[in-house]
């Protein structure tokens, strides 16, 4: 994911509103070198796995629709994993291509057993519309086949999704500069090496491309440490939940700064314990963190890329 990083480093470097402290990072790497905490996929129980294809399609479905859960207090990320995985369970061909293009508003909140709209629900629906479509065109509706052409590459996969689905197209101009940060196409590579235990459709040669999956939650737990500073006005509207804009100079500075800092954080580590550390192991690490402190601040904005 060389655009991710590249793109992440040029905007930590032209920063205005957030910091990345080089002390914090080698304070959390200095904590953590000697044993990085290992947080097991799926620690929560809540994903659908059944060693198979049907698996594959399942979270493809789920990183389609994986983002923006704030809007509505109640709802987080586990009500979409166990409830598409309820879904699945109950009607193993809920997620085939022609049905996906199908679905309705308040057919997915039925799914999903919830009482009123989902945030951001009409995107939700027409990005099913766009994976039916697309798998459907391309793929033999299928996101096995969609993985199976990538020959064991998650850069390849991640580059494959891209140019095949808009919606996974996470990026944007920052400072006239294009940035890519890819997040939910990231994401369903790493699920995938997760759940399959980096084995049969969870193999990958170059996993340690991908870099963590900039979301809302890791700038907050990035925060905490100390490996991210705000400016005090960003400080504020954090504090203060005040939607911050999709595309803003603040944004993009704390989605791009999180990648720059972790990437940092894990070539220290690699150095000081001498072997390969994963971004990717780093981001459950941080984001299982941040999901343990429901009192923590994270920035609001509205968007269907995280
Ligand atoms: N960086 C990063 N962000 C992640 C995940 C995951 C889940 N990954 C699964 C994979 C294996 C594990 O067992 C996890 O269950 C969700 N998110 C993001 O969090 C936000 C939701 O927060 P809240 O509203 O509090 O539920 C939302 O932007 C969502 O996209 C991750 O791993 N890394």
């Amino acid at each position: 994911m060389e655009e991710v990083r590249a793109s992440s480093a040029w905007v930590a470097n032209h920063s205005s509103h957030v910091t990345v402290d080089f002390s914090g990072i080698e304070r959390v790497a200095e904590a953590i070198k000697d044993s990085i905490p290992k947080v097991e996929w799926d620690f929560e129980g809540i994903h659908y796995f059944d060693n198979g294809p049907l698996t594959v399609q399942y979270l493809f479905v789920l990183d389609a629709l994986n983002f923006c859960f704030w809007p509505d207090k109640e709802m987080s990320y586990e009500h979409l994993a166990s409830g598409l995985k309820e879904a699945l369970q109950n009607d193993k061909t809920a997620f085939d291509a022609d049905r996906l293009q199908k679905y309705t508003g308040p057919e997915l909140r039925k799914m999903l057993k919830w009482p009123r709209p989902l945030p951001l629900e009409d995107e939700r629906v027409r990005l099913m519309h766009e994976v039916g479509l697309e798998l459907e065109r391309n793929f033999e509706g299928k996101a096995l086949k969609l993985v199976e052409s990538c020959g064991k590459s998650a850069v390849k996969l991640v580059a494959l999704i891209t140019r095949n689905f808009p919606g996974f197209r996470d990026h944007t101009v920052y400072k006239g500069h294009q940035v890519f940060l890819y997040k939910r196409a990231q994401i369903f590579a790493a699920d995938l090496w997760g759940a399959f235990k980096g084995q049969g459709y969870g193999e990958f040669n170059d996993i340690g491309a991908i870099t963590i999956f900039a979301d809302y939650i890791v700038p907050a737990v990035l925060q905490q440490l100390g490996v991210l500073r705000y400016s005090s006005s960003l400080a504020s509207n954090v504090d203060n939940q005040s939607e911050i804009g999709s595309g803003t100079e603040e944004e993009v500075e704390l989605r791009a700064c999180s990648v720059y800092a972790v990437e940092k954080m894990r070539e220290l580590i690699s150095k000081k314990c001498g072997k390969q550390v994963l971004s990717v192991e780093l981001d459950l690490w941080l984001w299982s963190v941040g999901t343990r402190c429901p009192s923590l601040e994270h920035h609001r904005t509205l968007s269907i890329y995280y």
